[in-house]
């Protein structure tokens, strides 16, 4: 059986127990189950906290596990991302009360609150800068106004935390993160279960991120169609019962489809459809 780390609470536990739905996997009925098997698949789920998934993996006692980039920098486990997955993006930054800090360079002397310790302590020595480091576990953003530090480094995603608490970014951002499939560092790279998991995953993404769309066009202006729609590998071309006309089948970016729609009927294209990919295996 293959044993699988999903996050059980936080912003990445619901997107992920959708992903892992999506991909044919039973998922948990109820928040408090620690523990569920799917025999049908062959893989057991442990739900962990977020934090602690790099570390379950690393000490190989489960094979994989879905966390967060910046969780498992932070961490400092042994373990590497092996499949992005696109959903709880965010990006992580420094924040401060407007007009107190401009880069990096400002904060030598002072301190900064943050629940990522691991990754600002090594951004700041990278940088060589002197400053202190507290670690607060969550709501960082309050510590400025109560005194506890100048700084913060937070994940921001909308801004709306920072706006409410009067903090504004500064500097580069310190890292993007998302969720990832991550696994123990140097594990056989082609364990069959593993790979058959991501493609699972990959299939999901995917069938997010395309339409499959179908339209007739004159034979002639078939060159110029298929520049609009190249597809992953190459078109599929089928004749028409009407002569000249053939009918052509690819995958387009989902966010690209009403401009490709556009392009296409301009060139004569017409009989233009899209439809849902509910699964794929590429
Ligand atoms: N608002 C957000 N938007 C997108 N991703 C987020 C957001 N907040 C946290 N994350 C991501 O979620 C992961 C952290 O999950 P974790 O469960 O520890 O925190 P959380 O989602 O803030 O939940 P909580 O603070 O309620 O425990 C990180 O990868 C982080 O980048
Ligand atoms: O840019 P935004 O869209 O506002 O999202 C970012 C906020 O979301 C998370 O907080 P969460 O609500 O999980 O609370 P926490 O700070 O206690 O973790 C994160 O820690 C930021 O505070
Ligand atoms: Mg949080």
């Amino acid at each position: 059986m293959l044993r699988i780390a999903v996050p059980n609470k936080g912003s990445l536990s619901g997107p992920a127990s959708a992903m892992l739905h999506e991909a044919g996997y039973q998922q948990r009925k109820e928040s408090k189950e620690l523990v569920l098997v799917d025999p049908e698949n062959e893989v057991e789920f442990f739900y962990l906290r977020p934090r602690d998934i790099a570390i379950y993996v690393s000490s190989g006692k489960l094979d994989i596990g879905i966390t967060g980039r910046d969780l498992l920098i932070d961490s400092g486990a042994n373990a590497e991302e092996i499949l992005p997955l696109g959903f709880a993006r965010s990006t992580f930054r420094f924040a401060a009360k407007p007009g107190t800090a401009q880069g990096i360079d400002d904060l030598a002397g002072r301190t900064v609150a943050t629940s990522y310790e691991g990754i600002v302590a090594k951004h700041l020595a990278d940088s060589g800068i002197d400053a202190s480091v507290i670690h607060l576990d969550g709501a960082v953003e309050t510590a400025i106004e109560l005194g506890v530090a100048q700084v913060i480094a937070d994940v921001v995603e909308t801004g709306t935390s920072l706006r409410n608490a009067g903090l504004e970014v500064f500097g580069d951002p310190i890292m993007k993160s998302e969720a990832v499939v991550i696994r123990r560092t140097g594990a056989e790279a082609d364990d069959p279960k593993v790979q058959q998991f991501l493609r699972r995953l990959q299939g999901v993404l995917v069938a997010r991120t395309y339409v499959m769309m179908d339209y007739d066009c004159r034979a002639e202006h078939l060159e110029q169609a298929v520049a609009l729609t190249p597809g992953l590998e190459s078109p599929t071309i089928s004749p028409l019962h009407n002569e000249g006309w053939v009918a052509v089948r690819s995958m387009v970016p989902t966010k690209d489809a009403q401009r490709v729609m556009d392009d296409l009927y301009a060139i004569g294209a017409r009989a233009i459809l899209t439809t849902a990919i509910h699964a794929c295996r590429l």
